[in-house]
C-alpha cells in the first residue's frame, strides 16, 4: 500500500497532465467505490428492482445539480473546454428511466438518502464559488459513466430481464458518443487544456477524492435504506403469519365453543391452543404432500 501510495504521488509529481494526476489521486478511492457493498452486488449480477430504482433517485438529484452549475457555468474558462451538454448530459435519461419506472407522478415518490443531499449541495456550493472545481465533479461521473458504466448498464439489463434498447436503461446510453474510448481521450485532451494556477490544481485533484467519497457514501446510504427496507417487509411478514395464526386460534375456539372471554383472559390456555393450530397445520401440510 505504502509502494502504491508513492506510486501516485510520484504520478502527480511527474505528470502535470491534469488527466494522468486525476486518475492517479483517486486510483484507491475508486477501488473503495467499486469494492461498496452496492456496486459488488453489481458485479456479482445481483441488481434487482428496488436497489436500481432507488439509485436512479439518486442519480437524478446528483445529475440535477451536475447539470444545472456545469450549464450555468458554461461560459467559465475552466467549464467550457469540458462542456458537452450533448454527448455526455443524463437529466433527461434519468427522468425518461425514472417515468419508466415509476409512472407519471415519478418527481412525488423521489427517495434519497442524506447523503444524496449533501453530494448535491456540495456541488451547487462550488457552482458558485469555485466553479473551476466542476471539472473534478463531471470527470468522476461522465468517464465513469462511460467505463465501468457501461458493463453496469448491460449487467442492468441482464440482472432485469430487460431487452437492450427497452426503456428503463436511457441512463447508461450516450447516443452522441460514437466510441466511448475516442471520447474519453478527447475529454482527456480538454481537461488538460485547462489552465490551472498550482492552488487551483490542488484544490481541483482535492475536490476528485472528496467526489468519489460522495459517491461512496451515496451508495452506502441506499445500502443502508434498501436494509431497513428488507427487515420492515420481513417484521411486516411476521405480523401477518401472527394474525394468521391468531385467526386460526379464534376459529378453533369458536368451533369448539370456548367462550372467547376464557380465550382472550388466559395468555397461557391461548398459547397452547395457538401450538395445537401450528401443529395441526404442519401435520395437514405433511399429509398432502
Ligand atoms: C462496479 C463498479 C465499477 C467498475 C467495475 C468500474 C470499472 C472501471 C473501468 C474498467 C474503468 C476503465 C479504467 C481505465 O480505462 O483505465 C473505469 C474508469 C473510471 N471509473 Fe470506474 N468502475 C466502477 C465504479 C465506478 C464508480 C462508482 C465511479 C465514480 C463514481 C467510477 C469512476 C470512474 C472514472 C472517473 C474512470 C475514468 C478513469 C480515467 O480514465 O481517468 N467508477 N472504471
Amino acid at each position: 500500500m505504502e509502494n502504491q501510495n508513492k506510486m501516485h504521488s510520484e504520478a502527480v509529481l511527474t505528470n502535470s497532465d491534469l488527466s494522468e494526476q486525476i486518475k492517479a489521486v483517486t486510483k484507491d478511492s475508486h477501488v473503495r467505490a467499486e469494492n461498496t457493498e452496492l456496486m459488488l452486488s453489481y458485479q456479482r449480477g445481483q441488481i434487482n428492482l428496488p436497489q436500481y430504482k432507488l439509485l436512479l433517485c439518486s442519480l437524478y438529484e446528483i445529475y440535477q445539480a451536475l447539470e444545472e452549475e456545469l450549464d450555468r457555468n458554461s461560459e467559465h474558462p475552466c467549464v467550457t473546454p469540458i462542456y458537452f451538454p450533448s454527448e455526455l448530459a443524463r437529466l433527461e435519461s434519468l427522468k425518461r428511466d425514472l417515468e419508466f419506472f415509476y409512472g407519471k407522478d415519478w418527481k412525488e415518490m423521489l427517495v434519497v438518502p442524506a447523503a444524496t443531499k449533501r453530494y448535491a449541495h456540495r456541488l451547487r456550493q462550488i457552482g458558485k464559488d469555485n466553479p473551476e472545481y466542476l471539472v473534478a465533479h463531471a470527470y468522476t461521473r461522465y468517464l465513469g459513466d462511460l467505463s465501468g458504466g457501461q458493463v453496469l448498464g448491460r449487467i442492468t439489463q441482464k440482472s432485469l430481464g430487460l431487452k437492450s434498447g427497452e426503456e428503463g436503461l436511457a441512463f447508461f446510453s450516450f447516443p452522441g458518443v460514437s466510441s466511448p474510448n475516442r471520447f474519453k481521450q478527447l475529454y482527456r485532451g480538454r481537461m488538460n487544456g485547462i489552465e490551472l494556477t498550482e492552488e487551483e490544481r490542488t484544490g481541483v485533484l482535492g475536490e476528485a477524492v472528496l467526489a468519489f467519497e460522495f459517491n461512496i457514501e451515496v451508495f452506502d446510504g441506499l445500502q443502508k435504506m434498501l436494509s431497513e427496507t428488507e427487515n420492515d417487509n420481513n417484521t411486516l411478514q411476521r405480523h401477518a403469519t401472527h394474525s394468521k395464526l391468531d385467526n386460526g386460534v379464534r376459529e378453533v375456539a369458536k368451533s369448539l365453543q370456548i367462550p372467547a372471554s376464557l380465550n382472550n383472559a388466559f395468555p397461557l390456555f391461548r398459547m397452547i391452543l395457538g401450538l395445537c393450530v401450528a401443529l395441526a397445520t404442519v401435520g395437514m401440510g405433511i399429509y398432502v404432500f
